[in-house]
């Protein structure tokens, strides 16, 4: 029973993937870059896109942490494979909640993007350039603290919206720079726009910063397994410990902090920090450890860092 898709098991349990995605451009692309490669790997099977709009991406004004955070853009996602509307959904891997809700896994995390932010400008070249009072734009209270703490002079002021109204607002002149995922940029063919790429000393990426993430519901193991050969093992390991050290200190987007892990001669190393959000305290640590034990390692930099001052700033957010 060959279709015209190609030779196809003689029996396959699964002959068709609905793939959930928000409706942005970013978005889009990275459903897309999934199914390609479904399709590489499954040339017989039915790829369909089931594109959707979410609460994140209606609501456009309100910085995210106000409004219940960057798990809006999952919820809805999460909803349409509850309900088998959709098999699996394409996340940027920062923007999905540190515990997932019952009943989901991530079966696999693809192969990292570059996981830096990008300082965007049409008159600086660099955020050590920008003069006194320059307004950088970013909704992010994890760039915000950053460059607060590290170019107190510089004002921040919030800036939403999609990867291209964000460019927008700069050209028309409502800031002076942006920061954005140098990830997003890139896969919107936008690289060109990449003024300068920031070091993990000036701004430490999110916890999954430029890995995708596909969910689907627990308990299919047929279809976790048809997934399975988009998992790029180091970047999994890099982001489970980032995402392990998050979730230790509550992380969602009401806290400023980063995470960024790193595989170098076989050992993981994970650097983190905590910040106020006018960046007048920030707190930093590092660990070494065993790639095989990424959550380990992520507990282990969440200590150092409650052990360096983390508790303080985590309790005066909260009060
Ligand atoms: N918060 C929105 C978001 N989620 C993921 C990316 C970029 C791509 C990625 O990190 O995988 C962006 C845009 C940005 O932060 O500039």
């Amino acid at each position: 029973m060959d279709s015209d898709r190609g030779p196809r098991p003689e029996s396959p349990v699964l002959d068709r993937i609905v793939v959930a995605t928000r409706e942005s451009a970013l978005a889009l692309w990275q459903a897309r870059h999934v199914v390609d490669r479904l399709r590489a790997l499954y040339p017989w099977m039915e790829l369909v896109i089931h594109g959707m709009t979410t609460q994140g991406d209606r609501i456009l004004e309100t910085p995210l942490a106000l409004i219940g955070g960057k798990g809006l853009f999952v919820k809805e996602l999460e909803v349409a494979l509850a309900r088998g509307e959709a098999d699996i959904a394409v996340h940027s891997m920062k923007d999905v909640p540190m515990t997932l809700p019952e009943g989901f896994e991530i079966a696999a995390i693809t192969e990292r993007e570059d996981p830096r932010d990008a300082f965007v400008s049409n008159a600086y070249a660099s955020l050590a350039e920008l003069p006194a009072g320059a307004v950088v734009g970013t909704s992010s209270l994890r760039r915000q603290s950053q460059i607060k703490a590290r170019f107190p002079h510089l004002e921040v002021r919030t800036l939403r919206g999609n990867v291209h109204t964000r460019l927008r607002k700069l050209d028309e002149g409502q800031y002076d720079a942006v920061i954005l995922a140098a990830a997003g940029l890139k896969r919107l063919g936008l690289a060109a726009r990449i003024t300068a790429l920031l070091t993990p000393e000036q701004s430490l990426p999110a916890a999954g910063q430029g890995a995708l993430g596909i969910e689907c519901r627990a308990g299919r193991p047929e279809l976790a397994q048809l997934l399975a050969p988009l998992n790029h093992a180091e970047t999994a390991a890099c982001v489970r410990a980032e995402r392990a050290m998050s979730r230790a200190l509550a992380g969602s987007c009401h806290v400023p902090l980063g995470s960024y892990a790193q595989l170098a001669d076989g050992r993981l190393k994970l650097r983190g920090f905590v910040a106020s959000p006018d960046g007048s305290s920030l707190v930093e640590a590092e660990e070494t450890g065993d790639p095989a034990a990424p959550e380990a390692l992520g507990l282990a930099v969440a200590a150092s860092l409650r052990a360096r001052g983390a508790g303080q700033i985590l309790a005066a957010l909260d009060a």
